[in-house]
């Protein structure tokens, strides 16, 4: 079967991207499978995401290779990644399991196109649950006088692994200033309200006091800023006056876990383009 690629770009827009594009394709002996583009008129940038076959199987290597003229002439941001590529990644929890145990079970009947490297938990509830799936577990403490050291060790072990995925599946740890710059654009949190409403760690809580109709979870890129990350997926679900918090939050846990899984998938599957503090998303 020929091998299958995805070609990822942005870049100031102008006529004959697609055009150049898909000639240099044909030209490679390629079959375009699937594509996808928006043009951003407010800010004059294009995007571009092609999945195609390599019918004479030229590889990634010469492709990319052969891209690069293209890719100066438009002063394209761009990428070709192997369509079968699962990207090594770290799941991230601390006591709530339900996202975690969500993305775990859609990964065993191969409904996640992630490999799992490993799980971190600044506590130790889920070893277990690591363990019995033959996943190496990292327990990670962050004491409020140590949160540098905790921070180093989770890199170092995302380096060493050659991590390049982290999901914070309810993981309830503020990443520095730092840590998330080092991840920019490869750390996925899941926020457990309608962003940009109730930032901060009880969203449930403020959306009760604040007596909403409706509430939600909210997946998006990791920031320095607190919930500010560019968003990939949201949902929101009704509720009513005769809820209390601890109703809204088992309404929520189910929303939480549909998006963070829709979020991480689009991800994986290169469906995701950075546009400034915003996303394209091509699902
Ligand atoms: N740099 C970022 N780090 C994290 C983000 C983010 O957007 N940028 N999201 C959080 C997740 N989160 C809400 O979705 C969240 C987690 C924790 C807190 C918080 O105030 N935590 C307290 C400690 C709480 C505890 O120990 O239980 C704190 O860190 O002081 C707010 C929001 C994950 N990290």
């Amino acid at each position: 079967m020929s091998e299958r690629f995805i070609l990822t770009l942005s870049c100031p827009d102008e006529r004959g991207i697609v055009a150049a594009v898909a000639g240099f394709l044909a030209g490679q002996d390629c079959n375009i499978l699937e594509s996808a583009q928006f043009d951003d008129l407010e800010t004059g940038r294009f995007f571009l995401r092609m999945l195609f076959t390599s019918e004479a199987g030229v590889s990634g290597e010469t492709l990319r290779a052969a891209f690069g003229a293209i890719a100066r002439r438009y002063a394209m941001d761009w990428h070709i990644n192997d369509a079968t590529h699962r990207p090594r990644t770290f799941l991230l929890v601390s006591k709530f399991g339900h996202c975690l145990h969500d993305l775990l079970y859609r990964h065993e009947i191969g409904a996640l196109p992630i490999h799992i490297a490993g799980i971190v938990s600044n506590h130790v509830d889920f070893r277990g649950v690591a363990e019995a799936r033959g996943i190496p577990f990292h327990h990670i403490p962050v004491p409020r006088d140590g949160k540098a050291e905790a921070e180093a060790q989770l890199f170092d072990l995302f380096e060493r692994e050659q991590g390049e995925l982290v999901i914070l599946a309810r993981y309830m740890q503020v990443l520095s200033d730092d840590l998330s710059a080092r991840l920019a654009g490869r750390a996925i949190n899941i926020h457990h309200s309608f962003l940009p409403s109730f930032k901060g760690a009880k969203p449930y809580h403020q959306a009760h006091a604040r007596g909403v109709k409706l509430i939600g979870a909210t997946a998006h890129y990791v920031t320095p800023d607190l919930d500010e990350g560019p968003i990939i997926e949201q949902e929101a679900i009704r509720v009513d006056h005769g809820m209390s918090a601890d109703e809204m939050v088992a309404a929520g846990r189910d929303v939480e876990t549909v998006v963070l899984a829709r979020a991480v998938t689009w991800h994986a599957e290169r469906r995701v383009l950075l546009n400034g503090s915003r996303t394209v998303v091509f699902r």
